[in-house]
C-alpha cells in the first residue's frame, strides 16, 4: 500500500510546559520536519512519556500543561484524541488478543474506507510490506516479539497518522531485530513525510533516528 504523501509542514511544539505539582517536567519548543525525528532522552521519571501523552491527548489530569502543538498548521490540542491521528508505538505492541492479525490491522483503517474487500486488501498489502505476507489469520499470541512489533507498525501506518509518537518501541527487541525495526520505522516515516517524536534511553536509537536530540533533566523542584 502506498501511503499518501501529503503536503506537510511538519510538527511544531511551542512553549510546551508540563508540570506535576511544583515539579517542572517539560519545557520544550521544537520543530520537526516532515519525515524527521526529534529524539527525547532523559532519566526515568523525567517526563518523556508524559510529553507523548500530552500530544496524543491522553494526559492524566494530575499534570498541568500548556503550550501549542500543531501539525501542518492544525492545532492538535483543539481536537479530540482520536481526531488528532497520532500514530503511537509503545514498548509492548498491545495487539488485541481476541482478533486475528489481519483484523488487528483492519481495525485501524479509517471508517470512510467501508468496503470490506478493500479493507482486507489494505491489511494484507501492508502485512506483505512488513514481511508478514500470509499472516492475516494468525492469532497474535503465536507471533514472535519482532513479528508483533511489525504488526503494530502496520496497524499504525494504515490509520493515516499525521505524526508518529514512539515510546521506546525498540527496547524489548534483541539487537538485530532492533536495528531492522529502527530502519523500517524511520524509512516509512520519511517515505510518508511523517514527523516523529521518539522517546528512548538508548543512544543507538538516537543515532539511528538521525535528527535532533532533546535531553530533559531529572525532575527538579
Ligand atoms: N498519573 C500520574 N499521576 C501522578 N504522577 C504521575 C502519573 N503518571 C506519571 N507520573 C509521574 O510523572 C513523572 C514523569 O513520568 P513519565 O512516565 O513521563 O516519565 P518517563 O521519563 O517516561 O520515565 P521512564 O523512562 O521510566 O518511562 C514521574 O515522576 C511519574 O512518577
Amino acid at each position: 500500500m502506498m501511503l499518501q504523501r501529503h503536503s506537510s509542514t511538519g510538527l511544531t511544539l511551542t512553549n510546551v510546559a508540563i508540570r506535576l505539582g511544583q515539579t517542572r517536567l517539560i519545557d520544550l519548543t521544537a520543530e520537526v520536519d516532515p519525515g524527521a525525528v526529534l529524539t527525547v532522552m532523559g532519566a526515568s521519571g523525567s517526563g518523556k512519556s508524559t510529553l507523548l501523552s500530552y500530544i496524543g491527548g491522553f494526559l492524566d489530569p494530575a499534570f498541568e500543561a500548556a503550550g501549542l502543538v500543531s501539525v501542518d498548521g492544525t492545532n492538535l490540542l483543539c481536537l479530540a484524541p482520536e481526531a488528532r491521528r497520532a500514530g503511537i508505538l509503545f514498548q509492548d505492541p498491545l495487539l488485541f488478543p481476541h482478533m486475528s492479525v489481519g483484523a488487528n490491522v483492519a481495525f485501524a483503517i479509517p471508517a470512510e474506507i467501508s468496503d470490506r474487500r478493500q479493507r482486507r486488501k489494505i491489511s494484507a498489502d501492508i502485512l506483505g510490506e512488513m514481511d508478514l505476507g500470509g499472516f492475516e489469520e494468525r492469532d497474535p499470541a503465536t507471533l514472535s516479539g519482532g513479528q508483533k512489533a511489525r504488526v503494530a507498525l502496520a496497524r499504525v501506518l494504515v490509520s493515516r497518522p499525521r505524526l508518529l509518537l514512539l515510546d521506546e518501541p525498540f527496547s524489548k527487541l534483541d539487537m538485530d531485530l532492533r536495528s531492522q525495526m529502527r530502519t523500517l520505522v524511520f524509512e516509512r516515516a520519511r517515505g510518508a513525510g511523517l514527523p516523529v517524536i521518539l522517546v528512548t534511553h538508548d543512544e543507538a536509537d538516537a543515532e539511528a533516528a538521525g535528527g535532533t536530540v532533546h535531553r530533559i533533566g531529572a525532575a527538579n523542584g
